[in-house]
């Protein structure tokens, strides 16, 4: 039946929209059994139907997923034969979410009409000349609601892993956040994951000038980056929704707040991969925990569990993952009523006593990384993750 309406939907419906037909029918076929948390869920849903323009097939398929996940859990479908393109592609982006609990993609689509939605009324009002993209973001979906700025790692097939792009992204939006009229921002990520870390392929992309100016190159970038999060005037806050590894892990130490899962887990495998530490983690993280479980993470490359990330000062709290969204939006909405200039304030007087050490801890750990990934260590770590050799 819900594929026999589907049929008849993809007749009516305008053909950008096919793809995404399925779940708007379906969501009418399942009114009764909705919830109160599910009406922004259907006002997201109506918001789709009323796009003028095709988001494109990627965004589509993404909002089928979530919907699918949403609606139904987890994918347990059969995979469709290779040949069968349009449902394989849907089933690869509806499996790619994983064990996702129903609640959190509903929340991600909610989530993910918003910033198109604004992102399309944005470019519809760009005056004639100007560079469309300039105003949207390719890895990112950011958000800005109730006080809050939102900044949602988006790369779920690829465990939010941060390749260059979507560090200059989040650059950008941490800019653009420090600017706005939110109270707060906060940092997370879309699918089972928070982030892999730092994207293994942006060591392929060689220069002309070779691996040196390579190293060279993201040895600036990541200092950059990490400037960023040492300079960031308004209250940070990171809403771990699932694992995070590597650069995603260090730079909690530059948060103001860190909430986790129960289902995050905390690891910087450096040494595993012929690294050092980065983030200002050499500093911030033998503050935090004290010297010997620093060393313990940063050196051994111990893997924490939320509940032990957070009895070692890491994290601020630990949810169920079944509750989680709604416990922590809840709190972080409560936040953003405060007074916004007494918040500013306040992380000022706190971080300005240690913004010239960061600066300096940071500059010190991108120059002995710079290093580091000339290493035959770093080079086999790496080659032997993209020959599918080895995984964390
Ligand atoms: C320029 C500044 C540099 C800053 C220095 C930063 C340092 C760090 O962040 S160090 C940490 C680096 N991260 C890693 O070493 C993680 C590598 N990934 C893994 O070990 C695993 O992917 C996993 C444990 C994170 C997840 O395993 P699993 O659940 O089995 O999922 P898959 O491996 O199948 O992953 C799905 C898909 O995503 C790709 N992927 C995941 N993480 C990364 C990554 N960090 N870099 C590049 N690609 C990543 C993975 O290759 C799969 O891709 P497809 O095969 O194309 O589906």
């Amino acid at each position: 039946m819900a594929i026999a309406a589907w049929r008849l939907a993809q007749r009516s419906c305008p053909s950008y929209l096919q793809v995404i037909s399925f779940p708007v029918v379906q969501l009418h076929m399942n009114r009764a059994a909705m919830t109160a948390s599910q009406k922004d869920f259907e006002n997201a849903m109506n918001q789709v139907k009323l796009l003028k323009k095709d988001p494109g097939n990627e965004v589509k398929l993404k909002l089928y997923a979530l919907y699918k996940q949403a609606t139904e859990g987890p994918c347990n479908m059969p995979k469709p034969g290779v040949f069968d393109l349009i449902n394989k592609a849907k089933w690869d982006a509806w499996n790619t979410l994983g064990s996702l609990p129903k609640e959190t993609a509903r929340q991600n689509y909610v989530d993910l009409v918003s910033s198109l939605s604004s992102s399309l009324e944005s470019s519809s009002q760009v005056e004639p000349g100007t560079d469309r993209k300039s105003t949207g973001y390719e890895t990112l979906m950011v958000t800005s609601e109730d006080g809050i700025t939102k900044i949602t790692l988006n790369r779920p097939a690829k465990k939010n892993a941060i390749n260059v792009e979507m560090y200059h992204e989040i650059m950008r939006a941490l800019k653009a956040a420090s600017k706005d009229d939110s109270s707060i921002t906060v940092l997370t990520g879309n699918g089972d994951y928070y982030s892999s870390g730092n994207d293994l392929t942006n060591f392929t992309d060689i220069p002309p000038g070779g691996v040196e100016e390579k190293a060279k190159n993201s040895a600036i970038l990541l200092r950059e980056f990490v400037g960023c999060f040492i300079d960031f005037p308004k209250p940070l806050i990171a809403v771990v929704n699932g694992p995070a590894v590597g650069i995603s892990v260090t730079i909690l130490g530059l948060f103001d707040a860190v909430y986790a899962s129960d289902r995050a887990t905390f690891h910087t495998p450096f040494s595993h991969l012929g690294q050092s530490p980065e983030g200002c983690s050499s500093y911030t993280f033998l503050k935090i925990m004290g010297p010997a479980k620093a060393t313990e993470m940063l050196v051994f490359g111990k893997k924490l569990t939320a509940g032990e990330a957070c009895a070692q000062g890491l994290v601020t709290a630990v949810f169920p993952d079944s509750t989680f969204q709604k416990e922590v939006w809840t709190r972080l909405k409560a936040f953003a009523k405060l007074p916004p200039n007494a918040m500013r304030i306040s992380k000022e007087v706190i971080r300005n006593r240690e913004k010239e050490k960061l600066h300096a801890v940071n500059a010190e750990e991108c120059s002995v990384l710079q290093e580091r990934w000339l290493s035959d260590e770093c080079m086999n770590a790496v080659v032997n993750f993209l020959s599918r050799k080895s995984k964390l």
